[in-house]
């Protein structure tokens, strides 16, 4: 596989703070991939995304380097898709589903409107939102959480992205639809042959079909490698405890252990 992006000593201060939420990461990113960023809260999983896509908040201080294959920066939208763990932020509860599902052909494809409305009904099919031409008039509050994610990668893979990130997309789903929805992102992503970013507090979650795994922890890349090898032969002591424990991510230890 061919590298995608070459991540060197990056680091993103956030405006108003001394600490850095990344801190010296190097990582490469393959062309292709299902590259897992596994960490708990506030390890910096989502400002890595959101330096990948360019979508940092203003005053953020970035240090060292993202260089991308292609010698320029992925559009959001049109080269990068997103979904975020809650669809409601990246769907406009007044626009009906159709319509801002065809928005992003429209703009990125040059489609037409009545192009756009034809690439969205399709779109729909393929995340098989189950009635799709009425789902097409709905608007986002008549769906289900479940139905609603469908519609986001819907949206987010309109534009015909290389890239996908999917940040906690399938967080605040129950678990069977949670596991409908990774499969349905494996199946489009390895479709299309899109990179998938996939960011979760799930280790075991991610292990089940991400190609390769990159751990944080505190702003830092705890370690980094196919995901067979980092579950079999762990390097690090905090990528043992975290597999040991299959620890939930989501809440901070209270003590934290002797062994980090
Ligand atoms: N806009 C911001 N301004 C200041 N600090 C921020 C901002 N966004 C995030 N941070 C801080 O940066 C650190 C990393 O946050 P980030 O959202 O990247 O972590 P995360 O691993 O994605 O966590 P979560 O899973 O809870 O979303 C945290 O300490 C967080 O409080």
């Amino acid at each position: 596989m061919s590298t995608l992006c070459q991540i060197r000593n990056l680091s993103v201060t956030y405006r108003g703070q001394t600490l850095p939420a990344l801190n010296q990461i190097d990582l490469d990113i393959a062309a292709g991939e299902r590259l897992a960023i596994i960490g708990e809260s506030g390890s910096g999983k989502s400002t890595l995304a959101r330096a990948l896509a360019g979508l940092l908040p203003p005053g953020a201080r970035l240090a060292g380097e993202m260089r991308w294959s292609s010698g320029l920066t992925p559009l959001p939208g049109r080269d990068l898709g997103f979904v975020f763990q809650d669809p409601s932020s990246s769907l406009n509860p007044v626009l009906r589903v159709g319509e801002q599902v065809a928005e992003g052909a429209r703009r990125h494809l040059r489609l037409s409107w009545t192009e756009a409305y034809a690439h969205a009904l399709k779109m729909l099919e393929r995340v098989r939102i189950p009635e799709p031409d009425k789902a097409m008039k709905a608007f986002p509050h008549q769906l289900s959480g479940g139905q609603r994610q469908r519609v986001a990668i819907a949206a987010a893979l309109a534009a015909k992205p290389g890239i996908l990130i999917a940040d906690e997309a399938t967080s605040a789903l129950d678990m069977v639809v949670q596991a409908e929805i990774v499969s349905l992102l494996d199946e489009l992503v390895r479709e299309a042959g899109m990179t998938l970013i996939f960011i979760t507090h799930d280790i075991a979650l991610a292990s089940g079909f991400a190609d390769r795994v990159a751990i944080f922890k505190d702003g830092r890349l705890v370690e980094s490698g196919l995901t067979d090898s980092v579950l079999t032969s762990p390097k690090e002591a905090y990528t043992k405890t975290l597999i040991a424990s299959h620890r939930d991510l989501t809440t901070p230890p209270l003590i934290r252990e002797a062994v980090l």
